[in-house]
């Protein structure tokens, strides 16, 4: 069989789940091998398979979180595009079959999808069931309010709950997704999707607010922040804080990890934001196919493409991670099966993403070198949090180095 090296960042159950998938396939037909390689986090993959293409030695396929799009998009010679690679091998591919949030987020400006969505996510809110019980909290009634996580919060830490929350992916949590879901914009240009000559705009009065109230929350354990990516996970796996925000496929792992019954509910949102809540953003990561391998492979990983688009291998991969079904079909199919009505708020993600149709600050985000920017606006939320600057001083300065490499990566790209 044609062997086709498949580079990942998932690791534990998602890497364990990823493999199966990648198996099922294998044993489906004879002719094609793909193999699972595992190349660390999100952005060490992206970064090795780019060095690993200058070298020529890349694989045909590469899995790329979501703030790696523009620069993947801008790297024409190195990408096949999705849709020509489905064309071209005569495979079937519909991108009417997407969620329209999935297919805007992976398509170029004439609509033509660049990368195969494999696995999208959002943030929602987990809480520890147990704690709340103790708590003397109603254990079905997650907080809908920042106000109310506050309070709850502070019963949490009356009962002998070290921290109220902690987050996972602290720029996507507290700055990305914060935004979309009050529908307010990060940058210009429809966030970035509308050109390269996009300005970020994150030093505004809602991140400015809630940035200040986390430094506050911070000295009490309000909040206690627990690391970049997903950093801060053994804080609410243990038991440590009692509510976590972060990824819907941190499913997976919480399961897997933490022994206590598990609650899930939407983000909460500032009420006093007009129009909030709005609709959530995806995250996670896509397919990525990249040029210079021998013919054989493009054909293997068109048959593959189409393997996962099938119904049911998409919702086997959302009820066993957390990932959202990103079809409707695949939806339909979890729910034809029973799988929400056995596990209650499985499908907050997928509520939360549709809760209203997107608007020009809630459909998405694409802005070149974003994974550097990401890393600024963390170190600067880290500063906050340590009480070395204001809120606003930090979000000034993320944004003006965030625009300064903006405008390198748009004169790189011209
Ligand atoms: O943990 P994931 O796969 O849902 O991804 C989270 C972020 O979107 C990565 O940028």
């Amino acid at each position: 069989a044609t062997e086709i090296q498949w580079w990942h960042a998932m690791s534990g159950p998602l890497g364990e789940k990823l493999e199966k998938i990648a198996s099922d396939f294998n044993a489906s037909q004879s002719e094609y091998k793909i193999v699972p390689v595992f190349k660390g986090s999100y952005p060490e993959a992206m970064t090795g398979a780019i060095a690993a293409f200058r070298a020529k030695q890349n694989p045909a396929l590469v899995q790329v979180f979501e703030v790696g799009t523009a620069t993947m998009m801008a790297a024409k010679g190195a990408v096949y595009p999705v849709y020509k690679l489905m064309a071209e091998q005569n495979e079937p591919f519909d991108t009417k079959t997407y969620l329209p949030a999935v297919t805007g987020y992976y398509s170029d400006t004439q609509g033509n999808m660049l990368s195969f969505p494999f696995n999208s996510s959002t943030t929602i809110l987990y809480y520890n069931k147990d704690l709340f019980k103790k708590a003397g909290l109603d254990p079905n009634t997650p907080p809908k309010t920042w106000p109310e996580l506050e309070e709850m919060a502070k019963k949490l830490q009356a009962s002998g709950t070290a921290c109220g929350f902690t987050t996972q992916w602290p720029s996507w949590v507290n700055v990305e997704n914060l935004s979309a879901w009050h529908n307010v914009a990060i940058g210009t240009k429809q966030n970035g999707m509308g050109g390269l000559d996009t300005q970020l705009t994150i030093s505004n009065p809602l991140v400015q607010s809630h940035w200040e109230k986390l430094a506050e929350w911070q000295k009490t354990k309000i909040f206690d922040y627990g690391g970049r990516q997903a950093k801060a996970d053994p804080k609410f796996f243990s038991g440590e804080c009692g509510m976590s925000i972060g990824s819907s496929a941190a499913r997976a792992a919480i399961l897997a990890n933490a022994k206590f019954d598990l609650g899930y509910g939407m983000m909460p949102y500032w009420p006093q934001v007009k129009g909030a809540p709005q609709n959530s953003i995806i995250g996670g990561a896509s397919l990525w196919v990249l040029t210079g391998r021998p013919q054989a492979e493009y054909k293997g990983l068109a048959k593959f493409f189409t393997y996962l688009s099938k119904p049911e291998v998409q919702a086997w991969w959302h009820e066993q991670t957390g990932y959202l079904p990103i079809t409707p079909a695949a939806y339909d199919f979890a729910k034809a099966e029973g799988f929400y009505a056995k596990n209650p708020g499985a499908d907050i993600s997928i509520l939360q993403m549709t809760l209203n149709p997107p608007t020009e600050n809630s459909k998405g985000l694409r802005f070149g070198s974003f994974a550097q920017i990401r890393d600024v606006i963390e170190e600067e939320l880290e500063a906050t949090l340590a009480g070395q600057k204001s809120a606003k001083a930090a979000l000034d300065a993320a944004q003006e180095r965030g625009n300064t490499l903006l405008r390198a990566f748009e004169k790189a790209n011209q």
